[in-house]
């Protein structure tokens, strides 16, 4: 099917019928999306990201990703639908225009494509990668605790077996290690927003302690922001502050190592459910949240746009 037209947005899809969509919509919509290659996976899979350019050069742009834990399964349809949305709003929208206008957006929308393979072939509840090492029994890498900030730190686990394991060193993994160098290459990101579920959460740094961040005020009020616009859509009701003091002490995170970076606009999203369905969130909810998911999405983006 060449179009995207025949695609159901509201169901869930494999890891091929996920990137022979991302080939027919970057060929449908070839003004203003692109595919990169920024590298590959344990297990040689591509790792694809999307690039929404209206022009320029080396604009300010805003990083995206979901589906660092292969089993959310919802943050993966919540990027799909982002992506669409932001093709049919562009002209539309006059937020989302002027952000376009100025800003460029990467989305990777399968950041732990082993693992989501494996969710399907195997085991639904993986969230790992596949990574194996010599001498050790058990596969799999936390990607969410495998980065340079804070790495090895509370809240992260050296066992091979344990779900929080961090990896042998920080960036051992290429799921990681390919973000790192796409960000650190690009140099101009402004905002970057690691997409996960479930609780029903919007935070932002530190994880890895307990200290508050140099633009706390600043994050927890577009937090705020980005809930209440969230809450108007479906009456869904989040909740927001800083990683280490609304959830847990964890470590070796995405948004530690950008904000550490210097992208000061840098958040965590907890999408939903708060535990009815869990990871196994039915599909008939992939709309609802990935609709709401996006006035928080825009409120944040906007923001960066305007400071
Ligand atoms: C249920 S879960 N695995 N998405 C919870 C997720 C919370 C978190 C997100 C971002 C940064 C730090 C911590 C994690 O432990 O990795
Ligand atoms: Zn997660």
């Amino acid at each position: 099917e060449r179009s995207t037209s025949s695609f159901s947005y509201s169901s869930y899809h494999t890891l091929e019928e996920i990137y022979s969509w991302i080939d027919n919509f970057v060929t449908e919509y070839s003004d203003i999306v692109s595919k990169i290659r920024i590298g590959h996976s344990f297990e040689n899979r591509s790792i694809l990201v999307l690039k929404f350019s209206t022009g320029g050069s080396q604009r300010r742009a805003i990083w995206i990703d979901t589906g660092i834990h292969s089993r959310e399964w919802i943050t993966h349809a919540t990027g799909i639908w982002t992506a669409k949305k932001i093709v049919s709003e562009y002209g539309k929208d006059s937020t989302l225009t002027n952000i376009l206008n100025a800003m460029d957006i990467f989305m990777e929308i399968v950041t732990n494509p082993d693992g989501f393979a494996f969710t399907h072939s195997m085991n639904r509840l993986w969230r790992k990668n596949k990574s194996t090492r010599p001498g050790v029994f058990c596969i799999g890498v936390d990607l969410n605790r495998n980065w340079k900030s804070g790495f090895g730190g509370n809240g992260s686990n050296d066992n091979p077996c344990s779900e929080t394991y961090r990896g042998p060193s920080p960036q051992s993994e290429p799921e990681v290690a390919a973000i790192v160098d796409f960000i650190t290459a690009h140099g101009n990101i402004k905002a970057l927003i690691s997409i996960h579920s479930y609780s029903q959460m919007i935070m932002y740094p530190y994880g890895h302690s307990l200290e508050p961040v140099p633009n706390q005020k600043e994050l927890y009020n577009l937090a705020k922001d980005a809930v209440q616009a969230l809450y108007e859509v479906h009456g869904i009701e989040y909740i927001y502050g800083s990683i280490s003091t609304t959830l847990y002490v964890a470590s070796g995170i995405t948004v530690d190592w950008a904000y550490d970076s210097g992208i000061k606009y840098s958040f965590t999203f907890e999408l939903r459910d708060t535990g009815s369905y869990g990871f196994l969130l039915p599909a008939s909810q992939i709309v609802p949240t990935a609709q709401e998911t996006w006035l928080a999405l825009r409120a944040i983006m906007e923001h960066t746009l305007n400071h």
